[in-house]
């Protein structure tokens, strides 16, 4: 059977309908060929009826018409005849005259019964008066339907009544279904939508009652747990990435790139909550003496050493990076001031005078020159800030050069 669908049609409301459909065809089929069947049988129980009486007045009736008593035989009728199914009764005399007649005055079925009997073909009951076997006269009965009115009624009225119980039955399977089949498939897509909008694929599908739904289910929570497993891959592998983007590769440090990007944000924030950072600029003194004495190696080591004491000394909030060769930049935020800034480079200064060994033994003195830029005093952007605290660092470097020795061997 096909069935008429709009495209916005719900699963649930094509079972429903479909179910109704099905039970409502099914129990007016079921009940038209009943009630068919019942009014032959009825129309045969009825005629039956009919003849009967008809035959037991003609028994009564036999003394009526010998003594041609008419009003007797009135009296007779309407005792035997009243309350039963029957409009209109005659007696006929020998010679085929009307004896007496009756008729049952207003129907219960106003007619109508007469009328379906008619129609359903139903013929009047009809019986001889005999006396000593020799006929004199006829009793004929016309039925007055009542009986069909009333099955008809019960009939309809039980069919109404089978109509209702199968399409409740109807509700409640197409409501069972839904549970077994739309609601697995309402999961389903409610799982494909939160993977597709919101990229979340840790959902399952619940398992299904239905086998084949069930399989659907676990193929596409297996499907889900490999796109899963290849998005974390992925996630872990960007992340390995990014950090090796924003990393310097000797020291571990932050580079260049990455400290250029925080101090950006940190400059936006601090402008916006009327807050102070600080840039510490730093460059090794003399360490190409380092490298061109100790080599290259040495020179590696110092710059390690330099910048594990330097990540030391700061707050968990602050940025150390190395922004290339043998220069470090600092990035505190927030900060009180320059005073604040000045003792962390004292800090630095201090942490500098432990010397340093080498892998292979070889001890190293660092040293650094510092140069401090805070904003907003030094400068309200990026290459301000870093400008003046490379020039500070320059003046530092140029007095520091009158006497240090940058190598102790
Ligand atoms: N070992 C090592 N050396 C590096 C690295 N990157 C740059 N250098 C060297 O570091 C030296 C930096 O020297 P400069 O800053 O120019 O000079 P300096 O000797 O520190 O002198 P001042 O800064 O004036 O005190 C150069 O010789 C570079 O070749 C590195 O990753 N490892």
């Amino acid at each position: 059977m096909s069935l008429p669908m709009s495209s916005n049609d719900s699963l649930h409301a094509v079972i429903r309908r479909a179910h109704l459909r099905m039970a409502g065809m099914a129990i007016s089929l079921a009940g038209v060929l009943l009630l068919l069947v019942g009014v032959v049988v009825l129309r045969l129980y009825l005629l039956n009826n009919l003849h009967l009486m008809a035959r037991s007045l003609a028994y009564t009736a036999e003394a009526s018409l010998v003594f041609n008593d008419r009003d007797e035989a009135a009296r007779m009728l309407e005792q035997m005849l009243r309350g039963e199914d029957v409009a209109r009764a005659q007696v006929f005399d020998e010679r085929g005259q009307v004896f007496v007649r009756w008729s049952s005055g207003q129907s219960a079925t106003g007619g109508a019964g007469e009328v379906l009997a008619a129609v359903i073909g139903m013929q009047p009951g009809e019986a001889e008066v005999r006396q000593n076997g020799k006929p004199v006269g006829r009793v004929v009965l016309y039925s007055d339907g009542a009986g069909f009115v009333r099955f008809l009624c019960a009939g309809l009225a039980v069919l109404a009544l089978c109509v209702g119980i199968s399409g409740y039955l109807g509700m409640r399977q197409s409501r069972r279904m839904l549970a077994d089949i739309a609601e697995p498939l309402q999961q389903l897509a409610r799982v494909a939508r939160a993977v597709r909008h919101d990229r979340s694929m840790d959902q399952r599908v619940p398992a299904a009652r239905i086998a084949e739904l069930n399989e659907l289910g676990d193929d596409f929570n297996a499907l889900l747990s490999e796109l899963q497993m290849r998005h974390e891959r992925l996630q872990q592998q960007n992340s390995v990435l990014e950090l090796k983007a924003s990393r310097d590769s000797l020291t571990g440090l932050a580079n260049r790139s990455h400290f250029e990007q925080r101090l950006r944000q940190a400059l936006l924030d601090a402008d916006q909550a009327g807050r102070k950072l600080a840039v510490l600029f730093l460059d090794n003194d003399r360490f190409k003496q380092v490298n061109d004495v100790y080599g290259h190696a040495a020179g590696d080591a110092l710059l390690r050493a330099v910048g594990e004491r330097l990540h030391s000394l700061v707050r968990e909030a602050d940025l150390v990076a190395r922004l290339g060769g043998d220069e470090f930049a600092i990035l505190l935020y927030p900060v009180g001031g320059v005073d604040d800034a000045r003792l962390v480079a004292d800090k630095i200064e201090e942490a500098m005078r432990e010397p340093v060994v080498t892998g292979t033994g070889v001890l190293l003195n660092p040293s650094v020159s510092v140069g401090i830029a805070v904003f907003p005093r030094h400068g309200r952007d990026m290459e301000t800030l870093l400008n003046h605290a490379d020039q500070a660092m320059y003046e530092a470097k140029l007095a520091r050069h009158a006497g240090h020795a940058a190598i102790r061997g």
